[in-house]
C-alpha cells in the first residue's frame, strides 16, 4: 500500500488501521469512528413500503441489507459505535412541516398520501410498519437509534452532540438512499468537520443507478471517500 497518499488526520493515531478507499486510503481509529445505518426502514427497503408505493424500484435491496448486516457485525467486533437513523414524523405530520415548509412540497411520501387519501397517516409515520427498521436489522443494546425529520441526519437532531460527546470524527455511511439521505448526511458531516466514508455496496439509491454513481463521484471528488464492506473487514479485522 502506498503510505505516501494515505490520509491521516492529526487526531488519528499513527498506528491506526488503514481503510482501502478512493480517491486514497485513509487511517481510521476505531474509537473515533461510527458506522451510520441510514433509514433502513420498510419505507425504503421493503416492497409495499413508501418508496415502492411511490413508484421507485426497491426490488434489489436484499443484497444491500446483507452487506449492512456484515458491516454492523464488523463494527461490533471492532468496537465501532453503530448508529441507526429512522426518517419520518408523527402520524399527524406536524413534524413534517405544513405548506410553509419545502418538505411539504418535495416529500414524495407526503405527495403520495395526498394523491391517495386512503393511506394517509401510514407512510413514514412513527409507530407504523413503514417507519420501522427492516426485520433483518435489529439494533443491539450498545447501538444508538436516532429519529430524524429531514433528509440529513444532522438536521433537527442531536446527532452532532452524540458524536462529539463520544470523540467520534469519522463516519462510515451505509443505507438508503445513496443520493438523498445518505449523501445529505455525509455532506452536512463534511461541513461540520467529520471525515465521511461511503460504503458503496452497502448503499442503495432512490431512482436510477446513475443517481448512485453520481453520489459516488460527488463523495470521491468533493466530500469524502468511497470504500466497501470487504475493505472494512480487511481494515478492522485485526484492530
Ligand atoms: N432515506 C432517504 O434517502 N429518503 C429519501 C426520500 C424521502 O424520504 O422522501
Amino acid at each position: 500500500m502506498n503510505s505516501v497518499n494515505t490520509i491521516c488526520a492529526d487526531f488519528t493515531k499513527e498506528s491506526s488501521p488503514v481503510l482501502e478507499s478512493l480517491p486514497e486510503p485513509i487511517k481510521l481509529d476505531p474509537s473515533q469512528t461510527a458506522l451510520i445505518v441510514v433509514d433502513m426502514q420498510n419505507a425504503y427497503a421493503s416492497q409495499g413500503g413508501y418508496l415502492d408505493l411511490a413508484g421507485f424500484d426497491v426490488t434489489a435491496t436484499k443484497p444491500v441489507i446483507d452487506k449492512i448486516k456484515q458491516a454492523v457485525d464488523i463494527a461490533h467486533q471492532a468496537g465501532i459505535q453503530v448508529i441507526y437513523f429512522r426518517n419520518g414524523w408523527d402520524n399527524k405530520y406536524v413534524e413534517a412541516g405544513g405548506s410553509g415548509s419545502p418538505n411539504y412540497h418535495k416529500s414524495n411520501a407526503l405527495k403520495t398520501m395526498r394523491k391517495n387519501p386512503e393511506i394517509e397517516g401510514t407512510l413514514l409515520a412513527k409507530g407504523g410498519w413503514d417507519y420501522e427498521l427492516v426485520d433483518e436489522l435489529s439494533p443491539a443494546p450498545q447501538d444508538i437509534v436516532i429519529d430524524k425529520p429531514r433528509y440529513s441526519g444532522f438536521a433537527n437532531t442531536n446527532f452532532d452532540s452524540v458524536l462529539r460527546s463520544r470523540g467520534i470524527r469519522n463516519l462510515l455511511l451505509t443505507g438508503i438512499a445513496t443520493n438523498v439521505c445518505v449523501e445529505s448526511t455525509l455532506r452536512d458531516g463534511f461541513f461540520l468537520e467529520y471525515f465521511g466514508v461511503l460504503l458503496d455496496d452497502a448503499c442503495y439509491q432512490a431512482g436510477p443507478v446513475e443517481a448512485h454513481d453520481a453520489t459516488l463521484y460527488n463523495v470521491k471528488t468533493f466530500f469524502g471517500w468511497v470504500s466497501d464492506v470487504a475493505s472494512m473487514q480487511q481494515c478492522f479485522s485485526n484492530s
